[in-house]
């Protein structure tokens, strides 16, 4: 099953990336000469007022039940609409927007303006999401792109990147510190994952799996988000088969321990580059 809004991308060199309106969403990346490199489960439900599960969801403007809005706020359930698409020398460009509406003034009372802008070409997917404060008073929010990467066994999977930072354990809900510079999901046990690391920043963040490697790098986004459902919730969540656990990694660009607070009038900028090396 696929979205039936969909906007493929090609760049010349052959990358390619399917975005779908309906939550303003990247569904599908392959660099060029590569294989997928985004999970989309197959039992997503591609339903208005619905989220799809897998590719780059957009969290707005609320991480997870950070709040009183719907869980990861209503960005991916709602049409976004396309205002540019254009094929580069080297790439392939698609801008999508999400203006206030009736539905998310009566649930969130602000004027604002979102803009999605996805580049792909090469061995690179660039992900930007924009916010610009419409309205005439100070608005906050927290976000992520909840980014579901492909893995082909997550036993073999490691993210670097991570050591010496501070995280908040969403299972244990409990704070710890990473000590160690390689995170091993599936090892030991350790299988249902959902922890916000804070401060990560710019450093970039290298998910290998055998020899193929994805360079995950953040502007703008103060945190980083690691996702897996492990087989127990796995099975709880209607829109995933039993074993998708084993196929994904999310590794997410986020604000979540400091909202972005925003003035009226301005804007903020988060990107997310992946790349396969
Ligand atoms: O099932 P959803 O709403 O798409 O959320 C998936 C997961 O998204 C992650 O980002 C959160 O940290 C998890 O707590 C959450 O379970």
């Amino acid at each position: 099953m696929t979205a039936n809004d969909a906007i493929s991308l090609t760049a010349p060199d052959g990358a390619t990336a399917t975005l779908s309106l309906h939550g303003g969403q990247v569904l599908s990346w392959k660099p060029a000469g590569g294989a997928e490199q985004l999970y989309l489960s197959p039992r997503s439900a591609f339903t208005p007022g619905k989220a799809i599960r897998g590719g780059v969801p957009v969290c707005f403007p609320q991480f997870a039940e950070g709040g009183p809005l719907p869980r990861h706020g209503f960005a991916r359930t709602l049409p976004w609409e396309l205002v540019q698409q254009e094929q580069g020398k080297d790439d392939a460009l698609a801008v999508l927007r999400l203006r206030d509406s009736e539905a998310t003034r009566a649930i969130w009372p602000h004027a604002f303006e979102l803009e999605l802008s996805v580049r792909v070409g090469g061995s690179s997917l660039d992900v930007e999401l924009a916010c610009e404060n419409l309205g005439d008073v100070p608005l906050q929010f927290t976000a992520a792109l909840h980014t579901y990467l492909r893995v082909g066994d997550l036993d073999a999977v490691s993210v670097e990147g991570l050591a010496g930072l501070r995280y908040h354990d969403s299972i244990k809900q409990a704070e710890a510190l990473q000590r160690m510079d390689l995170l091993l999901t599936g090892e030991n046990g350790v299988l249902d994952l959902d922890r916000v690391y804070y401060g990560v920043k710019e450093r970039p963040l290298l998910v290998t799996e055998g020899r193929r490697q994805v360079v995950v790098r953040h502007q703008g986004f103060e945190d980083a988000v690691i996702w897996n459902p492990g087989p127990e919730r796995c099975a709880k969540l209607a829109d995933m088969p039993p074993e998708g656990w084993s196929e994904m990694l999310c590794v997410e660009a986020a604000c979540v321990g400091r909202p972005v607070e925003l003035p009226a009038g301005e804007s903020w900028v988060g990107r997310q580059s992946l790349r396969l090396e």
